[in-house]
């Protein structure tokens, strides 16, 4: 691997504390990272080099899934970093950081590759971006790329006025979106599940398929982040990005090649035979939910009116369900179902597939009940693939019962997602970074739907902290004959 200088925009924030340090422990390990490698931190406030890299041994120790008691590793990993305050918002300060870039440059002997990672919030992301290239420190012999985190725009149009403005100073190529859920192992692991397997490749589709859940429900509430998620809401926080690749990845066809190009390829098909929902029709498809006060894990919890931040007449959603429909030949017909929300009775990420029962009428006939075929594939918090079909149990007089068939990762082996893209970025893969065609063509696709949000178009239902969200979610899927799995 190419050695490079690593800079981290927002090095003192919570992301870079409990996610970005453990991540580059462990790759470093694990013999992943780069050798020498040149870490700058870049953040506000004044910090020596010392203090940072204590600051970073105490986040690593805090976080990492791994422990961190050896102290020759941790030394040696702590000598990359170096650590610079600058005001992003300065463009005079981005000439010092220039020249501490260059001076590790040189006193490692590293090319001029230059990794730069926005961790700062959003509306730094284009003067950082643009100080970048005007400073020079864009200017390398060697390669450049941008890791930017989300949100990646409020909608259609601000998200195109954020590219516009990155793609002055990095190429598409260049660029490497980060959303977390496409690093979580068993998202990776979809693309294998479906074609390096002929007995599942065979059944994906809507011969077979009678529909596709996708959940993601999180036991937490909105947390310490009111200021952000009362702006963004479950729509823009969790529908927009992380879901709808769920569904992307869920979907795509065979690629010609396993490459990032023509996976992305696959996943912007699948996002352009998405079936618009019109603005007055919101109301048939989708569902949202706010959670009010109740109980999770036996412990009482206010409502999201109640919680520090919030105010009491908001109107943001904190659930979302909505049924969407793939127009192409692999999945007319096909509803898939997504849901996701906030104080939910558990935290759980699952795909689930039911599979289509011709002879379900015949066992009818015979007063025998099946259920259905489903296929689970578990992402969080437990990682694993189960498939449920039924089996007569001899010890119930032969009656006709479910069983399973399951398969799970030993929890404490699997890397963090955060491990796997930044190792990924280090390689210049962007396979698993979002393209900045299927950003444009979710937030086209949503658009209507925010709108309808922002004109109340459809009830925002209450739902009980604990509960698995508002009833008119299951309204949607018994329409079709089906319910939530
Ligand atoms: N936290 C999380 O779990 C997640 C975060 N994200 C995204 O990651 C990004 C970072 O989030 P997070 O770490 O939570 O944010 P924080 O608010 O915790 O950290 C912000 C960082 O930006 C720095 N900063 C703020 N203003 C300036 C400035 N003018 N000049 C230089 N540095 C500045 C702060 O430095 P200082 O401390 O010196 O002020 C701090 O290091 C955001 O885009 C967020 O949306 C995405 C997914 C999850
Ligand atoms: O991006 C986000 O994701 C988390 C959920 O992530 P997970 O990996 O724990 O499933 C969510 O809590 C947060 O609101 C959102 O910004």
């Amino acid at each position: 691997m190419d050695s490079m200088t690593f800079i981290l925009f927002g090095a003192t924030g919570d992301l870079a504390k409990r996610k970005i340090f453990p991540a580059l422990y462990n790759l470093f390990l694990d013999q992943k990272m780069p050798q020498p490698f040149s870490i700058i931190g870049v953040s506000k406030r004044e910090l020596s080099d010392e203090a940072f890299q204590t600051y970073v041994e105490n986040s690593v120790k805090t976080f990492s899934r791994r422990l961190a008691n050896d102290r020759s590793k941790m030394k040696e990993f702590l000598r990359a970093f170096r650590y610079i305050s600058l005001d992003v918002t300065n463009a005079q300060g981005y000439k010092k950081l220039l020249e501490m870039v260059q001076q590790r440059e040189k006193e490692l002997n590293i090319p001029e590759n230059r990794m730069f990672y926005l961790s700062v919030a959003p509306e730094f992301f284009d003067v950082i971006a643009s100080n970048i290239k005007e400073s020079g420190l864009g200017s390398t012999t060697g390669w450049k790329r941008l890791i930017i985190e989300k949100p990646f725009g409020h909608d259609i149009q601000s998200a195109q006025d954020l590219n516009e403005k990155l793609s002055q100073a990095f190429e598409e190529e260049e660029i490497y979106r980060v959303d977390h859920y496409l690093g979580k192992p068993m998202v990776q692991n979809l693309e294998a599940l479906k074609f390096a397997n002929p007995v599942f490749q065979a059944i994906w589709n809507n011969q077979f398929i009678a529909n596709v859940q996708i959940t993601a429900s999180e036991s937490v509430g909105v947390e310490q982040r009111a200021s952000y998620y009362d702006q963004a809401g479950a729509i823009r926080d969790m529908f927009q990005n992380h879901m709808l690749q769920l569904l992307m990845m869920t979907a795509m066809h065979l690629p010609k090649q396993i490459s990032a190009k023509d996976i992305r390829n696959e996943k912007r098909k699948i996002m352009e035979s998405l079936r618009p929902i019109q603005k007055e029709e919101v109301g048939l498809h989708v569902v949202r939910g706010q959670y009010g006060p109740g109980e999770i894990d036996g412990r009482p919890v206010v409502g999201y009116k109640e919680e520090p931040g919030i105010d009491a007449s908001s109107t943001t959603e904190t659930f979302v369900a909505a049924r969407l429909w793939i127009d192409d030949e692999n999945w007319s017909g096909v509803p898939f179902y997504i849901r996701t929300g906030k104080r939910m009775k558990e935290k759980s990420t699952r795909i689930v597939m039911e599979f289509k029962n011709p002879l379900k009428e015949w066992y009818l006939q015979k007063n025998e009940e099946t259920a259905p075929n489903l296929l689970v594939i578990q992402i969080n918090p437990n990682e694993g693939v189960s498939l449920q079909f039924n089996s007569k149990n001899v010890f119930n007089n032969g009656k006709m019962e479910p069983v399973h068939m399951d398969f799970a990762t030993n929890q404490k082996e699997v890397p963090e997602a955060y491990e796997l893209l930044i190792f990924d970025a280090l390689h210049g893969d962007s396979t698993f970074f979002s393209h900045w065609k299927e950003v444009e063509l979710s937030w086209k696709w949503l658009q209507p739907i925010l709108e309808a949000f922002a004109e109340n178009r459809l009830p925002l239902y209450s739902y009980r902290s604990g509960s698995m969200g508002p009833e008119a979610s299951y309204q949607l899927l018994k329409e079709d004959g089906f319910y939530w799995r």
